[in-house]
């Protein structure tokens, strides 16, 4: 596919100069575009109020030195961002992701579809993500606490519970968050929601851990429904072995299919008798383990592991759950599943297909769930972690599993009325964009040129 508007072809060669050497970025903002062309018909007044100038515009990017000391004794550099693209419609919001591969056009890429996803939850959150080049793996629990010190202690200068809301993602789990969320309170002399994903002790919310991975089966689930399908016996593969992708399988199990995959950046593991997750957890949550100990560790007989991530879309699937990482399912990948009859795929991680493996979702005329509206239900429940703290109560993991489930329904509602009014019935991608884009743009013209 390619952009026909000429002023969305120019307004990208402008983003494409300002942000040379963020493919990430370009990819997610080209993707964005591509779906908005109906509304730069349909709304001048959007055109004309710059709106679509001022989208791809961050309000504001923060780059800082981390150094802290590892256990050797020797010091450590690392480098801190965080990008608070959008608060037109609340204070900044989204998570903080801990692996080598960040810079800052990956952050970008994720904060900028943080705007979106964030308006499709209907809660008042604006755009935020941010993160470093740290790796955590292989790290002793003491050098995770001196760097997570050490980052807060920058970024709590810019950050507050009505300004922005960090959170988890890739390489942030709730050790993490508890360390950074105790270097705020000790800085700052106050306890406030500024972080979610906080521990259950602490005013951290039921539900929160599995909300990402619940909440995307949530949305499958209504996708499959409106196309008179279900998870009800279905094969899925899933990638991944993080928090996205264990508790995408723990549902997708409890609604009737067989999960018969999960990944790490090694490799996989293919178990045609279903995941033991149990296993999986113990390996993964706990021993912060490789999957490939599955293998030996689980007692069903027929499990496999092969060394390679890419191979996982080789696996004869009925619907494939990416949960890993951007740009790890490719038009290869795309067409493998395609081949062997996977006819949905819905993404946990943020951007995991590449542009050419949509088009060949398209073309097979598979179910597509874009990861800005899949995967919305984590960041929905972190604004319901923050209604929790502001109201100084806690919700009973029902309370919360419930607004969640009634969230992820209205976000695929959304998704689809949006994408048959602007006469894209069944493309969920170009409902998501629209649907969330509309919202954050309203605002936008309404709060003057800012
Ligand atoms: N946590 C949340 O609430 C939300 C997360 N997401 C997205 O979901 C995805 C997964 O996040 P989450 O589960 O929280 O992260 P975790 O750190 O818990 O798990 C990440 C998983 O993905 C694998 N992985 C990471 N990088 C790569 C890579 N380059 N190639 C292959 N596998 C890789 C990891 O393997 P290994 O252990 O080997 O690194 C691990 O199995 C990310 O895209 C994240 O942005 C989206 C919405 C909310
Ligand atoms: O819960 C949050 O605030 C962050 C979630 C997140 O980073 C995401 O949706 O990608």
């Amino acid at each position: 596919m390619a952009l026909k508007n000429q002023y969305l072809i120019d307004l990208l060669e402008t983003v494409k100069k300002r942000n040379a050497g963020e493919p990430e970025f370009i990819q997610a903002v080209t993707e964005v575009f591509m779906c908005l062309e109906p509304v730069v018909e349909k709304r001048p007044d959007l055109v004309e109020a710059g709106v679509f100038e001022r989208i791809v515009e961050p309000e504001r990017q923060i780059i800082f030195r981390v150094p802290w000391v590892d256990d050797n004794g020797k010091v450590q550099v690392n480098r801190g961002f965080r990008i608070q693209f959008n608060s037109a419609i609340g204070p900044y919001k989204g998570g903080l992701r801990l692996h080598p591969s960040v810079y800052s056009g990956i952050i970008k890429f994720l904060g900028f579809e943080q705007i979106f996803k964030n308006s499709l939850t209907t809660l008042p959150m604006g755009g935020g993500k941010g993160g470093s080049d740290f790796d955590p793996k292989g790290k002793s629990d003491g050098e995770v606490m001196r760097f997570c010190q050490s980052f807060m202690t920058e970024l709590c200068k810019h950050i507050g519970p009505d300004c922005d809301v960090p959170a988890g993602d890739i390489g942030t789990g709730a050790r993490e968050i508890g360390y950074m969320f105790g270097q705020y309170k000790r800085i700052r002399n106050e306890w406030s929601g500024v972080l979610t994903g906080k521990g259950l002790t602490y005013g951290g919310s039921l539900a929160r851990t599995e909300a990402t991975g619940f909440g995307l089966c949530y949305f499958t689930e209504e996708m499959l429904k409106a196309n008179g399908k279900s998870f009800k016996d279905q094969t899925v593969v899933i990638s991944g072995s993080g928090n996205v992708a264990i508790y995408a399988t723990k549902k997708a199990t409890e609604f009737g299919a067989k999960v018969v995959a999960l990944s790490d950046s090694n490799g996989y593991i293919y178990d045609p008798d279903g995941i033991d997750l149990p296993v999986v957890q113990q390996i993964k949550e706990v021993e912060r383990g490789r999957i490939k100990e599955y293998v030996d560790r689980t007692s069903h007989k027929n499990a496999t592991y092969t060394e390679g991530c890419s191979g996982i879309w080789s696996i004869k699937c009925d619907i494939a759950l990416p949960c890993a990482t951007q740009n790890e399912i490719d038009a290869d990948s795309a067409k493998k599943l395609a081949a062997n009859g996977c006819y949905a795929v819905s993404e946990g991680a943020n951007m995991p297909s590449t542009p050419e493996a949509i088009d060949v979702y398209f073309e097979n005329k598979m179910l597509y769930g874009p990861a800005k509206a899949a995967n919305a239900g984590g960041v929905a429940t972190s604004g319901l972690e923050m209604s929790q703290n502001s109201e100084r109560l806690s919700w009973t993991f029902e309370e919360v599993d419930a607004k969640l489930h009634g969230i992820m329904k209205e976000i695929f509602k959304s998704c689809d009325e949006a994408a048959k009014e602007f006469g894209m019935e069944g493309n969920y991608m170009a409902g998501a964009n629209i649907a969330g884009f509309l919202k954050v743009a309203e605002a936008m013209k309404a709060q003057g040129c800012v």
